[in-house]
Order: C-alpha cells, then sequence, then structure tokens
C-alpha cells in the first residue's frame, strides 16, 4: 500500500498517512477520492473498492474516514504536493509516526492476511494426553482450525518423533494450515510458515525477523515492540482468568481493548478464552482468538473447534 508524509504546512506535519483529502461540499466520497488522488498523486483512479468507514475523534475535531482499495489507475504515482511516498506492507508501515486514526486501520489491514478463521491453538504436545498429540491436531484441522503455534519446549515427549511430525505439518500445510514455530534454538528444518517469539526473546533481539513472525504478549511495551519490529500478529494474555495460571492477573476486557486499539498490530486474544467468551473478546478489538486446553483438552477435539469457529464466525 501507498502512504505519504504530511507536509510542514499542514495539521499534524511529520505523520505517515493514506493519499486522500477532505470531501467538498455537496461531492461524493468517490468523486473526492478521484479528484484527491489526481490532485496528490497524479494518477486517474480506474478502479476502486470502497472498503470501510471509520470514526476518529482527534482533539480538535472528529474525523469519519472513507477508505477505499484502488486497484487500477492510469499515471504514474508521484507526489505533486512535493510530500514524500512509500510504498509498504501494512507490518512495515506499523513502525512509521503515523496518524493516530490509522493504526487501526493498519490492524484491520494486517488482520485480513490472517489464517481464516483467526482461531489459533497453540499446539503444546507437553499439554495433550500422552500419544493423542497428532489425533488431536488431525481432528481439530479436519473441523476447520487453519492456525497452528507449535510450542516445543524441550525435547518431544515419547511417543511422538520429529520425522512423523514433520510429515505431518507438510501435509497439513498443503490443506492450508498455517503453522508458527515457538521452539529453542538450534530450529528444525520443519514446513512452518514463520516463528513465534515470547515478549521477552523480542526485546532481546536486535533486528526484525527474517520470516513472518507472532509474538505472545503481556504488555503495552510488549505490544510495542511487535508492532515496530513488524509482527504478523500478538497474543495479548491473559484476557480472562485461566486454571493453569491462576497466580497471573487478567487483563479484563477494558484493559484488553485499550491495549489492542493503541496498536497497528492485529491483536489475538489468549487466556480462558471459550466459545461463550469469544463475542465479548471480538467486541473489545480481538481480531482472533487463541486457545490451549478449550482443544487440546477436550473430549472430542473436532467438536470443540467446530463450536469455537462457530462462535467466532456469528459473533
Ligand atoms: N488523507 C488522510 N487523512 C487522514 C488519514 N487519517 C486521518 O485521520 N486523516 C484525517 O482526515 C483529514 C483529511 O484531511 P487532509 O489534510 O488530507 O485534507 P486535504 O488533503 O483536503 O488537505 P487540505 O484541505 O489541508 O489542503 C485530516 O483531519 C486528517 O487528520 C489518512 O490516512 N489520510
Ligand atoms: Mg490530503
Amino acid at each position: 500500500m501507498l502512504l505519504d508524509l504530511r507536509p510542514a504546512d499542514k495539521p499534524w506535519p511529520g505523520y505517515w498517512e493514506f493519499p486522500g483529502g477532505k470531501m467538498e461540499a455537496g461531492e461524493s466520497p468517490e468523486a473526492a477520492l478521484h479528484r484527491e488522488l489526481a490532485e496528490e498523486l497524479g494518477i486517474t483512479v480506474r478502479a476502486a473498492t470502497p472498503w470501510q468507514v471509520r470514526e476518529y475523534a482527534y482533539p480538535e475535531r472528529r474525523v469519519r474516514l472513507h477508505l477505499y482499495k484502488v486497484t487500477a489507475w492510469e499515471g504514474r504515482v508521484h507526489g505533486r504536493e512535493g510530500q514524500e511516498l512509500r510504498w509498504l506492507s501494512p507490518a512495515a508501515a506499523a513502525a512509521l509516526h503515523l496518524l493516530p486514526a490509522n493504526r487501526g486501520i493498519l490492524a484491520d489491514l494486517s488482520a485480513e492476511a490472517l489464517p481464516c478463521p483467526p482461531l489459533f491453538l497453540i499446539a503444546d504436545p507437553q499439554r495433550a494426553a500422552a500419544g493423542a498429540f497428532l489425533k488431536i491436531l488431525e481432528q481439530s484441522t479436519a473441523a476447520g482450525l487453519r492456525a497452528l503455534i507449535l510450542r516445543i519446549k524441550g525435547p518431544l515427549p515419547a511417543g511422538l518423533d520429529a520425522e512423523t511430525l514433520a510429515d505431518w505439518l507438510a501435509r497439513a500445510k498443503g490443506r492450508g494450515v498455517q503453522v508458527y514455530l515457538n521452539h529453542p534454538d538450534p530450529l528444525p528444518s520443519w514446513p512452518v510458515v514463520g516463528r513465534h517469539f515470547t515478549e521477552a526473546q523480542l526485546a532481546d533481539c536486535d533486528a526484525s525477523p527474517s520470516s513472518p513472525f507472532g509474538v505472545s504478549c503481556h504488555s503495552a511495551a510488549g505490544l510495542a515492540r511487535a508492532e515496530a519490529l513488524g509482527a504478523s500478529y500478538a497474543l495479548l494474555s491473559p484476557l480472562f482468568p485461566t486454571a493453569t495460571h491462576p497466580h497471573t492477573p487478567a487483563l479484563g476486557l477494558a484493559r484488553f481493548a485499550e491495549l489492542a486499539a493503541a496498536v497497528a498490530v492485529p491483536v489475538i486474544a489468549l487466556g480462558g478464552i471459550d466459545a461463550r467468551r469469544i463475542p465479548e473478546a471480538r467486541r473489545a478489538g480481538a481480531r482472533g482468538a487463541a486457545v490451549l486446553s478449550e482443544i487440546l483438552s477436550a473430549s472430542d477435539p473436532h467438536a470443540a473447534t467446530q463450536t469455537l469457529i462457530h462462535a467466532w464466525n456469528a459473533a
């Protein structure tokens, strides 16, 4: 996508924004789009699809932004008002100094690239019954699960060998399952789309990871770091109290919503999530949900997955 730097003679100078501008009296949003992109970029729009309408309250004024995806144009894009332009992915753009309303817009854009449905299973073989791990993965993905965070903290448990796991991962990849690997170094060469890090691991690294990655966050600082490094998603936990971490205070819906709204990275709710609570998490700004025991400890992982997916889609 294309961003431009607001020039010194406009309000909010030095902030990055999407090209565009104010509608004139009597003008439709689409007509304003055509006029503004001609004025600012020197192009003639040939195809544009309405994408979303978003309101935002700045200290000095409220804005209603009509966002379009422009897919075809004529002319060479250039900054006709002398403004700097950059073509960037949403994750790369998240690190820029953005107009405040645009953080939520970028999070929505990045969320479009998440697995669909955005239901993540934190697949930890230590948390599954002995010998049942691959069967659970098989049943949950057969029920429509498309996102796995494979959490391997030490040697694989008895009965699960690395080769069988790698075979399963290759088959899952062929079915469109995206796997993010949370594994201590040295990394095995398993067919995964990217890696998953802890907040502490990201705090220590000095450059962005080279492949797509996600991160587990528990604080505003962790989310800000994930955003600055260009994470594809950030888990934020614990949203609700959980039996496995009884001494960790839960964020609660209000704090979760505040943290999620402040960043341009899509935030995934984790901690005490079940089908009943998925709608609340979604209303609080979660762009996905992550579970462990709801699926790993379910008597019927297939049915449990279906119930969670249905709750997400219905919310
Ligand atoms: N163009 C643009 N405006 C945005 C974005 N996000 C956002 O909050 N806005 C707000 O929407 C309004 C758009 O005004 P603008 O300054 O671009 O208007 P304009 O091109 O007609 O310029 P001018 O009337 O100052 O010459 C501003 O209040 C701006 O802060 C964005 O991504 N792009
Ligand atoms: Mg403008």
